[in-house]
């Protein structure tokens, strides 16, 4: 084990808003409409104003597959196949649409596979790193690992039975690493969707909101 390098590139930063809610809407929360051309974001807060400059912005009606495809997405999963250490980070407050960009809404609906659709960035990265990897012809090993950070405690999740916590350590040639975190072996997107399935089913839940809260368009949408 090597450490791997670090992506050369300057990080892609992208600002996404949801849909308000009925609560949000009926107590006269305002969405200000984005700039797609100069991307900013302007936020007021009572002693202070401050600006914010983005990549991209993405408002309440981007699709999935136009935040995977505006995001630099598959320009990472380039890179991670390039042999660069890569990492795509979700950043918001509770509820602010974090799990619904990374898995789509997969999380408020186990039982019934997610409209296509809706699939989020990690579904897509997924597609397009299987896809890379095949027309690079190369004899590529692909594993995934799923842990969660969460009240400090790192726990992985696709260990079976009751989710179990590991030790953070460090050491000279890997760097930062969970002990004994799993490694699955995969080939096939259906393998990998599986995986992605099993690990969210331990995850602790931050936020519970019904799909009756929201209003029609995002209600119909949302059915699978
Ligand atoms: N772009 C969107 N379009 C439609 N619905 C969305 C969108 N983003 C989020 N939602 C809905 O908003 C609710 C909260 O989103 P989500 O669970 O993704 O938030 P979160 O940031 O992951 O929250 P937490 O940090 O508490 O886990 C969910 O019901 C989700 O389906």
């Amino acid at each position: 084990h090597a450490v791997t390098p670090l992506c050369p590139h300057p990080p892609t930063t992208t600002i996404r808003v949801r849909p308000l809610t009925c609560t949000e809407t009926r107590r006269g929360d305002r969405q200000d409409p984005l700039s797609h051309r100069r991307p900013r974001a302007q936020v007021s807060a009572a002693r202070h104003d401050a600006t914010f400059g983005f990549s991209a912005v993405f408002d309440a009606g981007a699709s999935q597959e136009a935040v995977f495809e505006g995001s630099g997405m598959r320009q990472l999963v380039e890179l991670a196949l390039d042999g660069f250490s890569c990492t795509v980070f979700a950043f918001g407050q509770t509820g602010s649409g974090k799990t619904y960009t990374l898995m789509g809404p997969l999380a408020q609906s186990k039982t019934q596979p997610a409209s296509p659709a809706l699939l989020g960035l990690m579904q897509r990265s997924f597609a397009c790193l299987l896809e890379q990897s095949r027309n690079r012809g190369s004899d590529l090993a692909l594993s995934a690992s799923y842990l969660e950070i969460y009240n400090e405690q790192v726990r992985d999740l696709l260990s079976p039975g009751p989710p179990c916590t590991l030790p953070l350590r460090w050491s000279k040639t890997r760097g930062f690493y969970v002990e004994n975190q799993l490694s699955v072996d995969f080939e096939s997107l259906e393998a990998i969707a599986s995986l992605l399935l099993q690990g969210a089913e331990p995850r602790v839940q931050g936020w519970d909101i019904s799909p009756g809260c929201w209003p029609a368009p995002w209600a119909a949408r949302a059915s699978p």
